[in-house]
């Protein structure tokens, strides 16, 4: 058992967390390179936290230019034992109305062009992502909006798309036709790293708008989306607040701290040295 080191990956409209004590921003690099922004470091309620701007102060780095494996890369050197995602998502069901939140359980991804792994030619992993999310962290994220009168719903399959435009028409009633509750750019492959990193990860998915699928609702723009973000933000800075507060005191272990030891499948004395190095600053346990 241990302490709780909170990373809170901030989406759209989270550039900043205030309230916290002993507050500083720093720089963190990665062997992956450089994450989205400076860190966040400070306490709130007696526990650590540490913030990333996902797309940077300012909203500069679109998703699909998100160096999504340094962002996780980084918020791990930070010594952070578990990951909360707070995402802007379009709604892809009628029940998720905006102003709702959906803590997300499942995904599908249908990016493209992002490298996705720690992992690769040297040294060779596979985790499982069946999955994908903490539900420790996730069912504390739910009773944290639950009780601060949040509408939200606990289980959401979230399909993550390559983006930076929204989606056609055809796609949205595609990704309907799936069974998807929301959709976002930036949730893959940000949880998938997070697993590789055995970093427990959950997200709460802040719905700004109906995408384009439904009728007499005009389709998704910015816009709209900038016009419920605040108000969203707001309820996710208090959903942090709430949910730090419920944090029992020790931390007990999660099966996530040693993903990798059932996920590694290169011979270790075969192990490449540079991948290995590297690794090592994200899993000094397994690799150092
Ligand atoms: C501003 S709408 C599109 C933008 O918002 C979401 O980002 P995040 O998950 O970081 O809140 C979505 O994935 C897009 O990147
Ligand atoms: N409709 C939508 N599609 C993709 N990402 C989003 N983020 C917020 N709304 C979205």
């Amino acid at each position: 058992m241990g302490a709780w080191k909170i990373g809170i990956m901030g989406g759209s409209g989270l550039y900043e967390l205030d309230g916290l004590q002993d507050r500083q921003w720093h720089r963190v690099d990665t062997p992956w390179g450089a994450p989205s922004d400076e860190l966040l470091s400070g306490t709130l309620h007696g526990v650590e936290l540490v913030f990333l701007p996902r797309h940077g102060r300012g909203h500069r780095i679109p998703p699909g230019d998100l160096n999504a494996r340094a962002n996780i890369a980084a918020l791990k050197a930070a010594g952070c034992t578990d990951v909360l995602s707070i995402s802007a998502v379009g709604s892809l069901k009628e029940e998720h109305a905006p102003g709702s939140f959906v803590v997300i359980d499942q995904y599908i991804d249908r990016t493209v062009a992002r490298p996705a792994s720690f992992f690769g030619p040297g040294i060779v992993a596979h985790v499982s992502l069946a999955d994908p999310v903490c539900p420790r962290l996730s069912e504390l994220a739910f009773e944290a909006g639950r009780s601060n009168g949040v509408p939200i719903v606990n289980g959401g399959t979230y399909l993550a798309m390559e983006g930076p435009q929204f989606s056609t028409r055809a796609e949205s009633h595609l990704y309907r036709s799936w069974g998807c509750d929301v959709i976002g750019m930036t949730g893959m492959p940000e949880a998938r790293l997070a697993r590789e990193a055995e970093l427990p990860y959950a997200c709460v998915g802040m719905v700004t708008d109906y995408d384009c699928w439904r009728e007499h609702t005009a389709d998704v723009q910015v816009t709209d989306v900038l016009a419920i973000l605040k108000s969203n933000a707001e309820a996710g800075r208090k959903l942090v607040d709430t949910l730090v507060r419920s944090l029992p005191a020790e931390r007990e272990p999660s099966p996530i701290d040693t993903t990798l030891d059932m996920a590694v499948i290169t011979a270790p004395d075969l192990w490449e040295p540079d991948l290995k190095a590297r690794l090592a600053t994200l899993c000094p346990r397994k690799f150092g």
